[in-house]
């Protein structure tokens, strides 16, 4: 890799990253996000070239499958944020590359479906995902399908939005953020994780965690208390003790129990687990050599 593509950044380059405004940490993004950055690209050269050298040996073009990054933690521990710097840095980085970022919330049922089956309560375990549609969505990002759709799911709403679709255009990465996106199924078919080049799990005590699921609760009902149409409307413009108290119960009752018992579990399956501590420093790091 040419020195000049290595990554580097600005204070004053990283306040203008409005798309992460909240991640304003420069020792965290140059001491861990810019090396993980050049160590990506590493991995992503790595499979480049073996794509190449394959289709050589066995004369037949097998084309260039995008190198796909799949992140993996708990709701709230800041996949989608963490995500969305690493696609700002790798963007900024190597802008011949296109990088695509989505998150696997869009597979979970509407919550229309999720009431029929009797699970709503259980949005995000891992019976609340249509496994099957995500597994065809992967195998045609890996057949290089030149426009795939797939659904999108919104915080605001708390529900898949109606008629509004991603699309996925032959990137050359893929990142992926998702709880569930290390998980096995029960019995023995291809997996999500099957799919990935690179994973990282995003780790974090569990009372951060909750803080940081508190705080963001907060932020959603203050962006959204004049929006009548909005699922949080009532809420935030009813007696703030009892939307707390709600958003305690549904970390407790629903997101803890689905960290502990699914997601959780699945964190010695990735490549990498970043370690958060307060204001969401990275404390330790754990890479795996194999
Ligand atoms: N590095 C960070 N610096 C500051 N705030 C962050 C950081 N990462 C996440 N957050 C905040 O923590 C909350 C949860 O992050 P989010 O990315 O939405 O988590 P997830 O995608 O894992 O559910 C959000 O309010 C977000 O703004
Ligand atoms: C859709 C989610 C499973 C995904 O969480 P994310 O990792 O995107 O924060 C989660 O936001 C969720 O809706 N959990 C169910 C309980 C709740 O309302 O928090």
């Amino acid at each position: 890799m040419a020195k000049s593509q290595e990554a580097d950044i600005t204070s004053n380059e990283l306040a203008n990253l409005k798309s992460v405004g909240d991640v304003l940490n420069l020792i965290d993004v140059k001491e861990i996000y810019l090396p993980l950055i050049n160590y990506l690209h590493l991995a992503y050269e790595g499979k480049r070239s073996f794509q190449t050298k394959r289709s050589a040996f066995l004369k037949s073009d097998l084309g260039h499958a995008p190198f796909i990054i799949g992140i993996s933690g708990s709701v709230a521990v800041g996949k989608s944020t963490t995500a969305r710097l690493l696609q700002v840095l790798l963007s900024r980085t190597y802008p011949e590359l296109k990088i695509h970022l989505m998150t696997t919330d869009g597979f979970i049922y509407p919550n229309q479906e999720l009431r029929r089956r009797g699970i709503f309560s259980r949005k995000g375990f891992p019976e609340s995902y249509d496994m099957t549609m995500l597994r065809h969505f992967l195998n045609d990002v890996v057949s290089e399908k030149a426009d795939i759709v797939y659904p999108l799911y919104s915080q605001e709403l708390s529900d898949i939005v109606p008629g509004k679709y991603g699309h996925v255009r032959q990137p050359d990465i893929l990142l992926i953020e998702g709880i569930n996106t290390l998980q096995l199924p029960e019995s023995g078919q291809v997996v999500t994780s099957d799919f990935f080049d690179f994973s990282i799990y995003i780790d974090a005590e569990e009372s951060l965690i909750e803080s940081w699921y508190m705080q963001r609760f907060n932020k959603i009902m203050a962006i959204n208390k004049d929006k009548p149409d909005n699922y949080y409307y009532e809420l935030a413009n009813g007696p703030r003790t009892a939307a707390i108290q709600l958003a305690e119960e549904t970390w407790q009752m629903v997101n803890l129990v689905n960290l502990r018992e699914y997601i959780a579990p699945t964190k010695e399956r990735a490549s990498l687990i970043l370690h958060k501590t307060t204001g969401h420093l990275i404390d330790r790091i754990y890479l795996r050599r194999f």
